[in-house]
C-alpha cells in the first residue's frame, strides 16, 4: 500500500511490450490512487541542481523586493504570493509557505488575453537574468514530460494518443516555486493545507526535507517520502471530472517545516487551453455509468478555484 513507481523510460520505450506493460501500470496507479514517482524523465540531475539555486536566490531576497512582483498586482496569477496569501484548506489556517508562479507570457494585445485575462497574459518575471533562465528552461522541459505522460494516459484509457495533448496549444500550465520556511510556533504545523490540485496533473519536484503527505483511501495519511531523481505525479479534479471518477484526485498536504528548516518544491500544474471542453471520455462512460458531470471550459473551472482559495481573490468568491 504505498505509492507506487512508474518509469518514464518505458513509458516511452520502442519496445512496445515493455511500454504496454508500463501503460498498465500507470493505468493502475490513476485508478486506485492517483498518485505515483516517476522515474528517468528527461529532467536531469543538472536542472535539478539549477533550480534549487534559483529558487534558493529569489527568495533570499529581502520582502520588499520580492513584494515588487506581488501576484496582488497581477490580474492573471502571476509573480511572487506572500506567506499568508494562499490558503488551501478551507476552513483551517492559512499556509506557512511563499510561492511564484509563471506560466505563458502572452502579450497584452493577443487575442486570449483580451478574451480572458485572468487567465493569460504577461508574467511578473524576478530580475535576476539566472532565475528567469532556469525557470524558462525546467518550464520547458517539464512540459515535455507532462506530454508525453498525458498521451501515455491517453492510451491507458484506449483514447486517441492525442485526446489530452491535442489541447495544449495555448495552455495555461503553472510552474510554482514554493518556500516552505521554518514554521513559527508548534502549533502551526500547516505548511500547505489539506487539498486536491485543480489541473489533469501536476509533477512535483522535491528536495530532500519530505512533508508532503497523501491521503489513501482507507483515510490515512502516507508520506511521500522523497526519492532523488523522481517527480511526485498526482491526477487533478480536471482529469477525475474528465475521466468520469475513474482516474483519481486525492487529497495531500504539507506538514510545516521544523525549526530551522526550509524546504523547496516546485509543482508543475499540468492544465489545459482555456476552452478546452472537459466532458466525460467516450471510453469512461456506458448505460451503466452514465456521465456523472457537466460538460465545462477547463478554464471557468480553474479559474473559479484560484478565487476560492487567494486571500487577494475573495471578493471574488461570489462570483465564482
Ligand atoms: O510542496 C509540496 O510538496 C506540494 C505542494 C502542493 O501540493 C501544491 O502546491 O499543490
Ligand atoms: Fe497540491
Amino acid at each position: 500500500m504505498g505509492i507506487p513507481l512508474i518509469d518514464f523510460s518505458k513509458l516511452t520505450s520502442t519496445d512496445s511490450a515493455e511500454r504496454a506493460g508500463e501503460i498498465k501500470q500507470l493505468d493502475t496507479a490513476c485508478r486506485e490512487i492517483g498518485f505515483f514517482y516517476l522515474i528517468n524523465t528527461d529532467i536531469d540531475q543538472a536542472l535539478v541542481s539549477r533550480m534549487m539555486t534559483a529558487a534558493k536566490r529569489f527568495f533570499a531576497q529581502s520582502e520588499e523586493e520580492k513584494l515588487k512582483i506581488d501576484i496582488k498586482n497581477s490580474v492573471n496569477h502571476r509573480g511572487y504570493g506572500r506567506v499568508g496569501e494562499e490558503q488551501l484548506d478551507e476552513v483551517n489556517r492559512a499556509d506557512w509557505k511563499e510561492t511564484f508562479d509563471m506560466a505563458l507570457d502572452l502579450p497584452s494585445s493577443h487575442p486570449l488575453v483580451q478574451k480572458y485575462p485572468k487567465m493569460h497574459g504577461p508574467n511578473q518575471n524576478p530580475t535576476d537574468p539566472i532565475v528567469v533562465e532556469t525557470l524558462h528552461d525546467y518550464y520547458l522541459t517539464a512540459f515535455g514530460v507532462s506530454q508525453a505522460l498525458l498521451q501515455s494516459m491517453a492510451e491507458a484509457l484506449d483514447l486517441e494518443p492525442d485526446f489530452f495533448s491535442r489541447c495544449f496549444t495555448d495552455h495555461v500550465t503553472v510552474l510554482r516555486m514554493i518556500h516552505y520556511p521554518p514554521r513559527p510556533s508548534v502549533e502551526h504545523d500547516n505548511g500547505a493545507g489539506a487539498h486536491t490540485d485543480y489541473g489533469c496533473v501536476t509533477l512535483l519536484l522535491q528536495d530532500d526535507i519530505g512533508g508532503l503527505e497523501v491521503k489513501h483511501r482507507n483515510g490515512e495519511w502516507m508520506q511521500a517520502t522523497p526519492m532523488e531523481g523522481a517527480l511526485v505525479v498526482n491526477i487533478g479534479d480536471l482529469m477525475q471530472r474528465w475521466t468520469n471518477d475513474e482516474y483519481v484526485s486525492t487529497a495531500h498536504r504539507v506538514r510545516a517545516s521544523a525549526s530551522g528548516v526550509h524546504r523547496y518544491s516546485f509543482p508543475f500544474f499540468v492544465e489545459p487551453d482555456y476552452e478546452t471542453n472537459v466532458a466525460c471520455v467516450p471510453t469512461c462512460q456506458s448505460e451503466d455509468k452514465p456521465a456523472k458531470y457537466e460538460p465545462i471550459y477547463s478554464g471557468d473551472w480553474i479559474q473559479s478555484r484560484f478565487d476560492a482559495t487567494y486571500a487577494y481573490r475573495e471578493s471574488e468568491k461570489s462570483n465564482a
